[in-house]
């Protein structure tokens, strides 16, 4: 999409950019970018703002403490949040508003579309909405991890047009250029494959981010199967920016897909979380991109862990290849059932009256498979 075609975009800003010498929060970084959004938003474009940084801006209240420690990491994040939340607005003639959030309340459709729906109120009225990942609650089962993916999952759930990752190097280089000075900076990706993760390392060991590329490249591949262009940027100048804004591109631009995958399939795809799984017969396989509905207990070989109604399962082959991730319109106690059933004449019959196990609508077929 052209740039003057953008209606809502995503900012994403890293933490280095936020509390660059550990000192707590600094505006030095974020006038730019203040300045971008705010020239966005004078052009018509609705901003998301993606904000790292709480834990990096809340670290200089617990000196000697290490980040290595969950408990002291999501205090300094608390602590943090608020003098982040405050730098932010005191660079906006316009309201702001803070929204915290795990991958729990993504991954749960009724959450996420109510997600959906305050991201867009807020933005109807003017408000910045200014998101981060609410490091204070989660745990390992509970959190995206990165605000790199979050801000892809944000993007796609507020149906951006672009995703703007600012970090703190000019883009994806072929190999680490901290650590290679003949490093080459790709400036467009076209096809994100197993040569392009190659490249990409983690975040510094003595840095403030998390996940490095590693993470940028998950998240553009989320982005861009959403139709949503991405863009990894140098946050620390301001000549990103006005290049950014110019239609020129001055970091590393990732293309969106021309066809991009149904709101509720991407988001079954990339954004929720399986909580089941169904193995099916190796001679059922092929049949999943065309006739799912056809799918009986008849085909199922066995069905993993516990799950409702409405649930999102993995459908995986007996040698364990994952084939698709769907909605199960039966429990995991339903399905087990049926499909232990020694007379199939009661399992034809009682699945032919309550529908089929997964329909065509809510089915998001695995590319690997
Ligand atoms: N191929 C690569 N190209 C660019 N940067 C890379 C690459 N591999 C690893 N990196 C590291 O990723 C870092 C950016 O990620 P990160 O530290 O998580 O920043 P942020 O806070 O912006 O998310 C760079 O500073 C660099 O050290
Ligand atoms: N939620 C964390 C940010 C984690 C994160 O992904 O940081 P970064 O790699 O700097 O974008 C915080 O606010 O400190």
């Amino acid at each position: 999409m052209s740039r003057s075609n953008w209606k809502r975009i995503v900012v994403k800003v890293g933490s280095a950019l936020i509390a660059p010498n550990r000192q707590g929060c600094s505006s030095h970084y974020l006038l730019s970018i203040a300045q971008f959004i705010v020239r966005c938003r004078a052009q018509g474009i609705q901003v998301v703002l993606v904000s790292s940084g709480s834990v990096a801006a809340g670290a200089h209240i617990f000196p000697e403490q290490s980040k290595k420690d969950i408990a002291v990491k999501k205090a300094m994040a608390a602590a943090g949040q608020t003098e982040m939340m405050a730098t932010w607005d005191k660079l906006f003639d316009f309201p702001s508003a803070q929204i915290l959030l795990t991958h729990a309340d993504l991954r749960d459709r009724e959450r996420y579309v109510s997600i959906r729906d305050t991201t867009f109120s807020l933005l109807e009225h003017g408000v910045l909405p200014i998101i981060n990942e609410n490091d204070t609650v989660t745990t390992d089962k509970l959190k995206v991890g990165d605000n790199d993916n979050l801000s892809a999952m944000v993007a796609a759930c507020a149906d951006a047009d672009a995703l703007i990752i600012c970090s703190d190097v000019d883009g994806l280089y072929d190999k680490n250029p901290h650590k290679h000075d003949d490093a080459k900076l790709l400036s467009w990706v076209d096809n994100i494959n197993a040569d392009i993760y190659a490249m990409a390392g983690g975040a510094a060991e003595d840095g403030v981010g998390t996940g490095g590329m590693k993470t940028k490249i998950e998240a553009a591949e989320k982005a861009v199967s959403h139709g949503i262009d991405t863009f990894i940027i140098n946050g620390f100048t301001e000549l990103s920016f006005n290049l950014l804004l110019d239609g020129k591109n001055p970091g590393t631009h990732f293309q969106a897909h021309e066809k991009p995958m149904k709101e509720n399939i991407h988001w079954m795809t990339h954004t929720s979380n399986a909580q089941g799984e169904v193995v099916i017969n190796e001679d059922f396989t092929d049949s999943l991109d065309d006739n799912v509905d056809a799918l009986t207990s008849k085909e199922i070989i066995d069905v993993k862990g516990e799950f409702s109604v409405g649930d999102t399962i993995l459908v995986r082959r007996e040698d364990g290849t994952k084939l698709a991730k769907a909605k199960s319109n039966y429990s995991s106690c339903l399905l087990n059932f049926i499909a232990n059933q020694d007379n199939q004449e009661f399992a034809s019959e009682f699945e032919e009256k309550t529908g089929p196990i997964i329909s065509e609508q809510h089915i998001a077929v695995l590319e690997n498979k």
